[in-house]
């Protein structure tokens, strides 16, 4: 399972390492394939961070994008899309956009689209909030008591 993102982040960084703290819970390990920030006018940006992420992709895998206007699952919902796109057989990669977000293009590929809400985050918090949530939905499928489905 592979994370495509835009922008390259220090290792250091607290986005990093809070990046870093949930992928290695994931299994298989979430791994971070990052992109340069796009050059130009806004819609150049979007057109070469969309190609480069379009050449990255292997063909047998199953592109989840992360946009404002994808669905929105709550977590035992998103367990149960993971679970689905395990079945098919396919390597899954997610993808978040820059400041300018996804191409258009790089949405046409996608098999699904993933939204964490209607606000709009920065897209280095992005990755660690995905992450976050990957773990989650694994332990919920494995029963683990990370998730307390509980309210107060
Ligand atoms: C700063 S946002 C880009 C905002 C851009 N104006 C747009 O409308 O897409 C950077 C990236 O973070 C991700 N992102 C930000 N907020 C999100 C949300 N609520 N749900 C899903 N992805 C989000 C998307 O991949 C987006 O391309």
């Amino acid at each position: 399972m592979r994370l495509l993102a835009i922008g390259k982040a220090p290792a250091k960084s607290p986005e990093m390492e809070l990046f870093a703290r949930y992928a290695k819970r994931i299994r298989p390990v979430l791994t971070l394939t990052e992109f340069a920030d796009g050059q130009g006018s806004a819609l150049e940006i979007k057109r070469r961070e969309g190609e480069a992420i379009l050449a990255a992709l292997k063909t047998d895998e199953f592109l989840i994008a992360l946009d404002i206007d994808g669905a929105t699952p709550d977590s035992p919902g998103l367990a149960k899309l993971l679970a689905g796109w395990l079945e098919r057989g396919r390597k899954q990669a997610f993808v978040i956009g820059g400041a300018e977000g996804l191409d258009a293009p790089v949405l046409a590929r996608a098999g699904a689209k993933l939204s964490l809400g209607t606000l709009t985050w920065p897209h280095m918090l992005v990755r660690s909030m995905l992450a976050e949530q990957i773990y989650r939905a694994q332990s919920i499928l494995a029963g683990h008591p990370y998730h307390r489905a509980g309210r107060p």
